[in-house]
């Protein structure tokens, strides 16, 4: 992780009170879901590489103005090559491997590993990288397992996703070493088949509150 990286990494994280991780099935959700979000005050948006679309949502939603869009799921270099090229502004994985952590280094996009353990977490900083995805947040020990993480790696910090709702992230916000947290909870899934944008822009703007 170039110093450049780190700073551009550093923005996007630090530009959203909540990051929604999406998974699109309908291409024609991508755009009116993506202004629902944005419009409520959550412009930083991971779609995930599970659903067939998701690098054509990617290409629609980052013409939304004030979007700022990602891909998450990304699982190896494949992925990651593919989500540069549909234009996406970072790359987000549950987890990491050496080849990740290398195709990431020789890419400019801003990458964002995801680490569960100390030795997860060392093995990224023996790669360069001081910012990580806490993933699944809630069943690796939450809030807990963070405090903990903050003394012995005082210069790391997250994006704790996995688990977490509307009741649970204030508590990761408070933490000093959170940057912003993750998660699907402001898009029901019942809301985004039903095409409700007026309820998932609640759900988002009391997300961004
Ligand atoms: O697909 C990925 O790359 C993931 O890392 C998983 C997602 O981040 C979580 O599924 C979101 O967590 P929930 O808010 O509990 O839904």
């Amino acid at each position: 992780m170039t110093p450049d990286q780190l700073q551009r990494i550093d923005a996007i994280l630090r530009a959203a009170p909540v990051v929604p991780v999406l998974a699109i099935d309908d291409l024609d959700d991508a755009v009116p879901l993506a202004h629902a979000l944005v419009d409520a005050g959550l412009p930083v948006l991971e779609i995930t590489l599970r659903t067939p679309v998701a690098l054509d949502a990617i290409r629609r939603m980052r013409e939304v103005p004030g979007a700022i869009v990602g891909a998450g799921t990304v699982l190896n270099a494949h992925d990651l090559a593919a989500v540069e090229a549909a234009g996406a502004a970072f790359a987000i994985s549950p987890g990491a491997t050496d080849a990740l952590y290398a195709a990431a280094k020789s890419s400019a996009i801003p990458f964002l590993p995801g680490i569960a353990t100390a030795s997860e977490l060392m093995r990224g900083l023996e790669h360069g990288w001081m910012r990580f995805k806490f993933f699944p947040a809630e069943a690796s020990g939450g809030i807990a397992t963070l405090k903990g993480f903050a003394g012995p790696f005082p210069q790391v910090k997250f994006c704790p996703t996995g688990g977490i709702d509307a009741a649970k992230a204030p508590g990761y916000r408070a933490l000093p070493n959170v940057l912003t947290v993750g998660g699907s909870w402001m898009v029901p899934a019942d809301a985004l088949k039903a095409r409700d944008w007026a309820s998932i822009g609640m759900l988002a703007a009391e997300a961004a509150r």
